[in-house]
């Protein structure tokens, strides 16, 4: 079967920082995959490149079949991404902002009110559509995020820290129309998160990265079966980034606060 995401040797280096250091990832159709590590990880970098927006070389990067230095245009329609930073606007309803999207990817006009409402649906905000983005919630503001990916009907939906800054009960919202969704469509699900637990519970599959590279891969179960008897996710992480967790974690909490609050923060 072609693979949702093929990246060999993979490399991407900011002047003298190396960020993404000869990955080697294979990505099944279908599964909810997690790409873990530690701040600085090389993890954006790596997704940036597969959904087109950072240039990779020829015969690095296949997204279900298609070469994505030599067919970035195709690669683009089979992709959602949802990115770190805030992409919604406050000022216009959730309804207004996913009918922008729905021009970005230039689906057809007759069939665009119809998408936009089905995608509000999939994620539970179709009561609140006509309301302004800016009196959402941190999760609905996320839900609508999501509904923007999706209106497109990806086959490969991309999201860089869905739910950071959400409380529990938020989260599990967004997981969970993420899910519906799958379960529906059949898309593949690449996710990056750092909460362990959730990466447990909704990935089938995690690769490990830590500086640039993937130190491990497999499913949840099978890496802390490796590890021993009663080993959580978080003793997966440690045993795999080791040394560079603490400092680079005390600065990732700095980081993860801010980007936590840009993310919870309601858009004005
Ligand atoms: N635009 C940029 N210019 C210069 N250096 C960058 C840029 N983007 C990322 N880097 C550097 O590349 C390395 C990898 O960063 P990247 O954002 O891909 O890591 P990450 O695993 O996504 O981290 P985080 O969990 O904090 O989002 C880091 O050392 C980072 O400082």
């Amino acid at each position: 079967m072609t693979p949702a995401v093929r990246c060999t040797g993979l490399r991407h280096a900011f002047g003298a920082t190396v960020a993404v250091d000869g990955l080697d990832l294979l990505i099944e159709p279908g599964e909810v995959f997690g790409l873990l590590g530690p701040n600085g990880a090389g993890k954006t970098t790596t997704i940036r490149m597969i959904t087109t927006l950072l240039p990779a070389p020829p015969d690095t990067i296949e997204v279900l079949g298609r070469d994505v230095a030599r067919d970035r245009t195709a690669v683009r329609r089979l992709i959602g991404y949802v990115p770190q930073q805030l992409s919604a606007d406050g000022t216009l309803t959730g309804r207004e902002n996913v009918a922008l999207f729905a021009r970005l990817y230039d689906l057809p006009r007759r069939a665009r009110a119809e998408q936009v409402a089905a995608a509000l649906d999939a994620v539970s905000l179709a009561d609140v559509a006509d309301r302004q983005a800016k009196t959402y919630s941190g999760g609905m503001l996320r839900r609508l995020e999501l509904a923007q990916a999706l209106v497109s009907a990806p086959r490969l939906l991309i999201l860089d820290e869905p739910t950071v800054g959400l409380d529990p009960v938020a989260r599990e919202g967004v997981w969970d129309r993420i899910e519906a969704v799958r379960a529906e469509t059949g898309m593949t699900v690449l996710v990056t998160t750092h909460a362990m637990q959730e990466a447990d519970e909704h990935c089938e599959r995690v690769a490990l990265m830590h500086r640039g590279r993937v130190r491990a891969v497999g499913s949840p179960a099978a890496l802390k079966g490796a590890l021993g008897p009663g080993a959580t996710l978080d003793d997966v992480f440690r045993h795999h980034t080791g040394d560079a967790l603490a400092p680079e974690t005390e600065n990732g909490g700095i980081r993860d606060v801010r980007a936590a609050r840009r993310t919870a923060r309601r858009v004005g």
